[in-house]
């Protein structure tokens, strides 16, 4: 009883459910098709976080009939980062609809306004970045052959995308590895050897050493 009502002081009710107010949160980016949407969902699986894709989020609003719809697609279409406030208010809503106190916040940040208007709105520091550092030859392949119906998934959007990719989410990673806060694992291979890389991580110290 008297756990429930200090974990219920520590939280925050908005619009009927209730956010945790300092959840753990990690970043998991990389290029597209490095296969972050993946290793997400073993992670899910094992880990016991709720995997948030920034992706997901926004294509769901496309469907939704929102009023952003329309700008949000032509966006996408083009491999160009949306208005920081559009992504936010949805990743914060998913937040606190969900309930967990764990989250990967998949494809996201995306470029430095993404990543500062996060910190800036709501106070979260990510507990740590994974990276997930595949070749752009790799990753095209995989994006050629996902079959899933993306409108992205075309080489002229690819192409746009990788640019993107390089130019301004690459600035985002650099940021967090001046503090130390990047576990980078090697995409490049087999989905189950890049799940052992990506175990490594989340299992605590004194397991590890069991
Ligand atoms: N290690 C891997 N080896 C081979 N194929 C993979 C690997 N990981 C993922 N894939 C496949 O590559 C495609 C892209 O993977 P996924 O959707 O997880 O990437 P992503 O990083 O989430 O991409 P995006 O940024 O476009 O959302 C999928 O078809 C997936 O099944
Ligand atoms: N923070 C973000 C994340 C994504 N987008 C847009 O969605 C496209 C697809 O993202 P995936 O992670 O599912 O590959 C991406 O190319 C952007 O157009 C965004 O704007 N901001
Ligand atoms: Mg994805």
């Amino acid at each position: 009883m008297l756990m429930g009502t200090v974990v219920e002081s520590a939280n925050k009710e908005v619009n009927g459910s209730v956010a945790v107010k300092n959840p753990t949160v990690v970043f998991v980016l990389g290029g597209p098709g490095s296969g972050k949407g993946t290793q997400c969902a073993n992670i899910v699986e094992h880990f016991g976080y709720s995997h948030l894709s920034a992706g997901d989020l926004l294509r769901a609003e496309i469907k939704s009939g929102s009023e952003n719809g329309t700008m949000i697609q032509n966006m996408i279409k083009e491999g160009k980062i949306v208005p920081s406030e559009v992504t936010i208010k949805l990743l914060q809503r998913a937040m606190q609809e969900n309930g967990n106190d764990k989250f990967l916040i998949d494809g996201f940040p995306r470029n430095e306004e993404n990543r500062a208007a996060f910190e800036e709105v709501t106070k979260i520091e990510p507990a740590f970045v994974l990276f997930f550092d595949c070749s752009e030859e790799e990753m095209e392949r995989r994006l050629l052959s996902r079959n899933q119906g993306r409108e992205d998934d075309n080489i002229e959007t690819i192409r746009k995308r990788f640019k993107v990719f390089l130019e301004s989410s690459l600035p985002v990673i650099e940021h967090y590895t001046t503090r130390e806060k990047v576990r980078k694992i090697d995409a490049g291979k087999s989905v189950e050897e890049v799940f052992e890389s990506v175990k490594a991580v989340f299992t605590p110290k004194e397991e590890k050493a069991d």
